[in-house]
């Protein structure tokens, strides 16, 4: 595997993780089979314009920018290019990655499998069409924000009450991880879990009251839907 970016020190992160850093985007096309543009919305193209040339027919082209439409892929790159989109999310660093994908220009259902065997290394992803790719990125693209703002919220809710910072925070940590692992391995319905914690009278219920009160159900759906929105804003960039 090879990698570039223009900033040395960013080369090093590679080097860190046993990955080859060389000198520019050609290079990296020229000795890869599955090519990974990972660079802000506004310079896929930019990118692509650049490499196109260099892109073969054994090529599978992958993007994991926010926003940009496999369309955009196309015309920066050429029309007989092997096109796939995928919205992962930074828990892939630990290997639980949440990603989805979807296949354009002449990307073949082989290629498909490909970058699915590519991402199951580090997590799950799921086959979307295109047109859920924004909703996607709102929720799992973007969700690892939500959730470690939850987790920095929880951790301050158990120094408020008494507990030491290192406690609190592993303790938060802890609980996601468990509730999380308990939605997907019971496959039972997360209201279903949470009246399983919650006694009548019991502690419970007066957490749940204040959250409800505070609307953070509605915050967390206005939460996905406005990142949403903005993956297709940048789809216009
Ligand atoms: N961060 C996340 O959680 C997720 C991000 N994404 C997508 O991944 C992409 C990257 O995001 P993120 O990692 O946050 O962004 P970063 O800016 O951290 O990383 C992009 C890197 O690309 C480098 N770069 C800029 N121009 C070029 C170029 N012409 N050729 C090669 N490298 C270049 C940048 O260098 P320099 O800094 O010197 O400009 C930078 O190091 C985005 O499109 C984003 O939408 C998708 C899912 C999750
Ligand atoms: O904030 C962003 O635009 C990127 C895309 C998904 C997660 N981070």
């Amino acid at each position: 595997m090879v990698c570039t970016d223009p900033n040395p020190a960013r080369k090093d992160v590679f080097r860190n993780f046993g990955v080859k850093a060389v000198d520019g985007n050609l290079e990296v096309v020229q000795n890869s089979e599955v090519v990974f543009i990972a660079v802000k919305p506004q310079y896929v193209s930019v990118v692509l314009n650049e490499v196109r040339g260099s892109l073969k027919e054994k090529h599978i082209v992958v993007s994991i920018a926010a926003g940009i439409p496999l369309a955009t892929l196309k015309e920066a790159a050429g029309d007989d290019k092997h096109l796939i989109r995928v919205m992962p999310n930074t828990p892939c660093l630990v290997g639980e990655t949440a990603a989805a994908m979807c296949l354009g220009g002449r990307a073949t259902e082989e290629d498909g499998n490909v970058v699915e065997k590519l991402f199951s290394a580090v997590g799950s992803i799921f086959k979307v069409d295109e047109k859920l790719l924004s909703a996607v990125t709102g929720l799992s693209g973007s969700g690892p924000a939500y959730i470690f703002l939850m987790i920095e919220a929880l951790a301050d809710g158990g120094v408020r009450a008494g507990l030491p910072r290192d406690i609190s925070q592993q303790l938060a940590a802890q609980t996601v991880l468990g509730s999380a692992k308990m939605v997907l391995e019971t496959g039972k319905h997360p209201g279903v879990l949470k009246d399983m914690v919650t006694s009548p009278a019991g502690t419970t219920i007066a957490g749940v009251h204040e959250l409800e009160k505070a609307g953070v159900r509605a915050a967390f759906i206005n939460a996905v839907v406005a990142a949403s929105n903005r993956a297709d804003e940048l789809a216009k960039l």
